[in-house]
């Protein structure tokens, strides 16, 4: 069985080190590298150390050191440093799966154009539950298009620093496309003070951070005498790097192209 050569980024981050575990128990991979930005107290570690499995990966801040040995770079970090990742990946035709969000317009371009070098699966979340539930979400929307209130409601761990979560950002495109508007005009990020009576051609979202949460996700439509919630909870991390292997599988042989967990899944009508 060929084996798929894989470095992970952010390898000492909450995905990071669950990536690290699931690539060490998946019989088709192998941990080819592991990154972390220069300064990270990490560096020179074992990537395994923190689940007490040695890999004889040593985490490193040069890239060209780290992906060596790489057919493919799984990136959960921040925007910042995908971008910087994603320019050597592009470059040297390292394969890239990209679970970073909180990506502003000329990032996600940068990423379209990049994927025109090297195969990229990009999603700002990998599990399949949340991808069934967007689909759910496009069915809903289009049946609640006409006199519900649509309010999505996010909640995750204290130490997240992006909001609303790339997830939430996600499901309100899905249902605004579904209804035919357009996110960016017709979306309201919290409210505070005399806001008015509420202006039903909005998607509204409400954004909780505490705890350990790990991350909760709701889409209320609100109607007359009803209420419809389709709620989606993660309660560990697994679903996101189990998620980020089937893509690396997907994009295996693939060359170049842009693809999200709808294509991996099978998902797109
Ligand atoms: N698509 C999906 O399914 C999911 C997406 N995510 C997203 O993944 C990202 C990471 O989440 P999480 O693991 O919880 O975060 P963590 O903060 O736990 O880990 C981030 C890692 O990236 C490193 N890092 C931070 N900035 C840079 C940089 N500029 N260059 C290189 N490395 C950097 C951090 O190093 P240091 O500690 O030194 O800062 C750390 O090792 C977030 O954007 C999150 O929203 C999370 C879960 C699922
Ligand atoms: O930061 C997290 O933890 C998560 N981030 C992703 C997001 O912003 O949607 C995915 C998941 O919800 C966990």
């Amino acid at each position: 069985m060929t084996q798929l050569k894989i470095a992970v980024a952010g390898a000492s981050g909450r995905m990071g080190r669950m990536l690290i575990e699931a690539i060490a128990a998946a019989p088709d991979a192998v941990l080819a590298g592991a990154l972390d930005r220069e300064g990270n107290p990490f560096i020179n570690s074992d990537a395994g150390a923190f689940s007490g499995q040695l890999t004889g990966v040593v985490i490193q801040s040069d890239l060209a050191r780290g992906l060596a040995d790489a057919d493919f770079l799984i990136d959960f970090t921040r925007p910042e440093g995908t971008l910087q990742h994603l320019e050597y990946c592009a470059a040297h035709g390292i394969k890239m799966i990209i679970g970073t969000t909180g990506f502003d317009d000329a990032g996600k371009a940068a990423i379209r154009a990049a994927a025109e070098k090297t195969a990229i699966v990009f999603a700002p979340n990998m599990s399949i539950g949340v991808n069934v539930t967007l689909k759910l979400l496009e069915m809903a929307a289009k049946n609640f298009s006409e006199g519900y209130d649509i309010e999505i409601i996010e909640a995750h761990h204290r130490h997240k620093v992006d909001a609303p979560s790339g997830t939430a950002l996600k499901m309100g495109e899905v249902i605004a496309d579904a209804l035919g508007r357009d996110l960016k005009e017709c979306a309201v990020y919290g409210r505070e003070g005399v806001t008015g009576e509420r202006d039903p051609s909005t998607i509204g979202f409400a954004t909780v951070r505490g705890g350990d949460i790990v991350g909760d996700h709701t889409v209320l439509f609100a109607g007359i005498g009803e209420r419809i919630e389709i709620s989606h909870k993660s309660s560990s991390r697994v679903s996101y790097a189990q998620g980020s292997l089937r893509a690396a599988r997907y994009i295996a042989d693939k060359a170049t192209g842009l693809y999200d967990m709808q294509d991996v899944l099978g998902l797109k009508a």
